[in-house]
């Protein structure tokens, strides 16, 4: 056979581009290896965009989200509120700490255990002793494990379904899996780290919201039960 018949069947015709970019199901589109590779390479490519970002621009950006996420939440007395301690371009949420705090609310930062283990979360606020965790990441000298109420989660990328890509540890995944109650997830980040998607897996978990400079995303599936309902 001549090599330009076999080439009208060498691949599939591919409708993918056809699916309502809404459809929150698993990615069935590419194997989990591939899945991998291109999450690697889409976390340093979006890193390295964000970083490029002047800081001032983005310390702009990390007020309002951070404005966004207090009003998203509302009255945090008596809440605790997990959040983070900032590295690679991520929004500075240490003065939304102190604003939890000020409004009655506990705060607290996650704390790597172990690699390929569950997050804790200790209580920590601001002004309280630090030390260096697993990679370094400042943690609460004190130890004060809690089961937080809201957890504040940094993304490198987000789709509209809301989930989320890190830093390719699991760690929040396999948190959210473990916890006996599940926390209102918060996902947080610059809208230049959308995706079309991340390319959902099983082990994924969606955020409940994505808050960012440019507005709130929720999962799109919400929106069109919402519809069906109306
Ligand atoms: N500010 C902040 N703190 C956080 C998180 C976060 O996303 N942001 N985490 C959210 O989960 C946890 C830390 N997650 C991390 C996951 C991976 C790497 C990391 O450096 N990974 C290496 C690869 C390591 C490996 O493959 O073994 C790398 O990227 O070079 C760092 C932190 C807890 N603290
Ligand atoms: N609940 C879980 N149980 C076991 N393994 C898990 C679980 N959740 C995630 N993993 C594993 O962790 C690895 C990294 O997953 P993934 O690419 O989703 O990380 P990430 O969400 O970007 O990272 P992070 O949450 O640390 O920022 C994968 O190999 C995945 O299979």
């Amino acid at each position: 056979m001549a090599d330009d018949e076999t080439n009208d069947f060498a691949s599939p015709a591919c409708f993918l581009h056809e699916i309502d970019p809404a459809y929150s199901g698993l990615s069935a589109s590419m194997a989990w290896a591939d899945v991998n590779r291109w999450r690697k390479a889409e976390r340093e490519r979006l890193i390295a965009e964000r970083l490029a970002v002047p800081a001032d621009v983005r310390a702009g950006w990390g007020e309002i989200i951070a404005a966004g996420v207090l009003a998203e939440i509302g009255d945090v007395s008596g809440l605790i509120v997990s959040a983070y301690w900032p590295f690679r371009g991520e929004p500075d949420f240490r003065p939304f700490m102190e604003e939890v705090a000020a409004r009655g609310g506990r705060t607290a930062l996650p704390v790597v255990v172990e690699k390929g283990q569950p997050l804790e979360f200790h209580l920590w606020q601001t002004g309280e002793a630090l030390s260096r965790g697993v990679w370094n990441i400042p943690i609460p000298a004190e130890r004060r494990p809690c089961m937080p109420d809201i957890v504040i989660s940094p993304v490198v990328g987000y789709d509209p379904a809301c989930y989320r890509l890190g830093y390719g540890g699991g760690f929040f995944d396999r948190t959210l899996a473990a916890l006996p109650a599940r926390p209102r997830v918060i996902g947080i980040g610059y809208s230049m780290a959308r995706l079309a998607t991340i390319h959902p897996q099983a082990h994924d978990i969606p955020m409940d919201l994505i808050v960012t400079e440019a507005g709130t995303v929720r999962p799109q599936a919400d929106v069109s039960t919402v519809r069906a309902l109306t």
